[in-house]
């Protein structure tokens, strides 16, 4: 069968480019052949894998391509002028042995990447006091015979004797619990009140969430007040810790002019992506500790790579990796009673049994997931007004920005697209509405008291990210003038006049992609009625895990199941 590829102008003007630089004709196959690779980029893999195009029939405007085999397409690259081989000399383009064709910069991140973690993963420290060790190990994880806390103690001893050490689990499972025990064990050894100690995550709302949680947890530690106290709380977006030059794409620290931290943590992993981690780890003292906190199961990184999953996998699926040693997956849920709907059905979608999920979701109103047939288009505004009004008055009764800030964590509505009545524009116009209707906001002008929103660029200047959360609300100390307040990685609250923000949309709904890295107690969450690309299983588990209370789902079944059943596959030479 014959798939249409339906050229973006991006991978276009890439190919055309690269032709240009070929000395000799090139032929249109080749032209087609480096436009798919520039798309597999665009779709989120960090290579394009040869092996799933060979002898494939590719229609693109109307004009078909029967691909050769995999040995003939690698001859075709081979002979080009652009294309290089893994350690020969810089060309736009490299081919690797086993078929992967790579834009160079996703190859030069992969190798360098690739290069740093096994290092790190085959390093151990020799200075750790295994006496002090044992001792705090008992005191902070005081035995209950239960496997998983064996696991978070594995997973500490791990990050204490190793370089690298990852922690993978869902919400709930302890991961932050543990990265505290392992902080305060680190400040037990005799260097260890010297120790420099780092820790961001990709966004500053997770980033602000680890602040609180950390802060939370070493209150209750079974360790002296003089190691409570010198457990760092201070979280801040990885940027922040490279360090971004205004104006420039680069940052200030590189393997040239190293992060000066001797152990940095890195939360919610899974949404970053191979750019970003490569320059990270590169950027990392020789023999400074990593330690990775995330997911595996949820959404990869919305830019290209799925290096958190890549690590994850070669840990647990390959004793023979020298991850196995670096790598804890944690599955004890400390959040959810067992037999929670919200676990159960996580735990479902997980494992692709989209017909178990659907029966959990239509039986368990009673534990904390709904399930509801998704209304027509016309319906939807009659169908969402009682659930808008109860879950977003109380932030609007608020007395306070802070008071508006905290209440709107409370619900929140997800979906899976941008556009249409079933996307962010199509939901956030009929909130609106509903809520007008109400008296409960006037959004007459864009700027309205109430108006949540989501910035969708990276402001370094300001300080605002992609992602980020703000509402407009009346300033107390400014007359009551209306400006937007947001929380700051700190935990502090800053404001700014509207018409100073960067671009930004409103967010009663957001789409799932951007609620990674956030949790929410009560959450709606509403499929498209047809079933596209983006329905995967990881966007409907990242989805249901951003609940802390109770998830409602609207859905037509059919769609559900297939997005249940389909998994993200991204292409990638990491190789651990
Ligand atoms: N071994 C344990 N025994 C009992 N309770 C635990 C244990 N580990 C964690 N908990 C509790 O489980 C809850 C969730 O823990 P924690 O916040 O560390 O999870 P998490 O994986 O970091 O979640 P999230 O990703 O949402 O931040 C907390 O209330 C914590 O006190």
């Amino acid at each position: 069968m014959s798939r249409v590829y339906q050229e973006r102008a991006i991978d276009r003007h890439f190919a055309a480019f690269i032709c240009h630089q070929a000395t000799g004709r090139v032929s249109e196959l080749f032209r087609l052949v480096v436009s798919l690779a520039s798309s597999a980029v665009g779709q989120g893999s960090s290579c394009l894998n040869l092996q799933d195009i060979a002898e494939e029939s590719i229609v693109i405007e109307n004009k078909e391509f029967r691909l050769p085999r995999l040995d003939a397409l690698m001859e075709l690259l081979k002979s080009a002028t652009v294309v290089s081989f893994p350690g020969g000399h810089f060309r736009p383009l490299v081919l690797d042995a086993t078929g992967r064709l790579y834009l160079y910069r996703y190859w030069h991140y992969e190798q360098e990447l690739q290069r740093t973690i096994l290092r790190k993963a085959g390093a151990a420290f020799d200075n750790i006091d295994e006496t002090i060790l044992l001792d705090a190990l008992e005191r902070l994880f005081p035995s209950s015979g239960r496997r998983e806390s064996d696991r978070q103690k594995d997973a500490t001893v791990f990050a204490l004797r190793r370089q690298f050490c990852v922690l993978s689990g869902a919400p709930g499972t302890g991961k932050t619990s543990t990265v505290v025990r392992i902080l305060a064990l680190l400040r037990e050894q005799k260097w260890g009140m010297k120790q420099r100690i780092a820790m961001a995550a990709p966004t500053g709302k997770a980033a602000a969430r680890l602040k609180t949680s950390i802060s939370d947890i070493k209150r209750t530690l079974d360790c002296s007040d003089e190691v409570k106290s010198a457990i760092p709380d201070d979280v801040v977006t990885i940027h922040r810790l490279l360090g971004t030059i205004s104006g420039s794409s680069r940052f200030r620290h590189s393997a040239s002019n190293p992060l000066p931290f001797d152990t940095v943590i890195i939360d919610e992993a899974s949404m970053v992506a191979l750019p970003l981690m490569s320059l990270l780890v590169t950027a990392l003292k020789a023999d400074a500790r990593l330690i990775l906190l995330g997911d595996h199961n949820q959404l990869a990184s919305v830019e290209a790579g799925s290096v958190f999953g890549d690590i994850c996998s070669a840990g647990s699926d390959n004793n023979a990796s020298p991850l196995s040693n670096s790598m804890v997956l944690l599955e004890k849920n400390y959040r959810f009673h067992p037999g929670s709907g919200i676990a159960e059905i996580s735990r479902a979608v997980n494992e692709g049994l989209e017909r178990e999920a659907v029966s959990l979701l239509k039986r368990s109103r009673s534990s904390g997931v709904t399930w509801q047939e998704l209304p027509a288009p016309e319906e939807l505004q009659h169908a969402l007004a009682n659930k808008a009004v109860e879950g977003f008055h109380s932030y609007l009764d608020a007395a306070s920005p802070a008071e508006a800030l905290e209440r709107f964590d409370r619900f929140r509505i997800l979906c899976a697209l941008r556009d249409g009545p079933y996307g962010v524009s199509g939901l956030n116009r009929t909130v609106e509405n509903i809520l007008a209707r109400k008296a409960l906001i006037s959004p007459a002008s864009t700027f309205y008291r109430g108006r949540p929103l989501m910035i969708t660029v990276n402001n370094y200047a300001m300080r605002l990210f992609n992602g980020d959360t703000g509402i407009l609300f009346p300033d107390p100390e400014n007359g009551g003038s209306l400006r937007a307040f947001f929380f700051a990685p700190d935990g502090e609250i800053r404001s700014i006049a509207p018409e100073r923000l960067p671009q930004h949309e409103t967010a009663f709904a957001i789409t799932i992609h951007k609620s990674q890295g956030s949790e929410f107690d009560r959450l709606l969450m509403l499929l498209p009625p047809i079933d596209s690309e983006i329905l995967t299983r990881e966007l409907i588990y990242t989805g249901i895990t951003r609940a802390k209370e109770s998830v409602e789902i609207w859905a037509n079944e059919e769609v559900f199941c297939a997005a249940v059943k389909k998994q993200t596959k991204r292409s990638s030479g990491l190789h651990f």
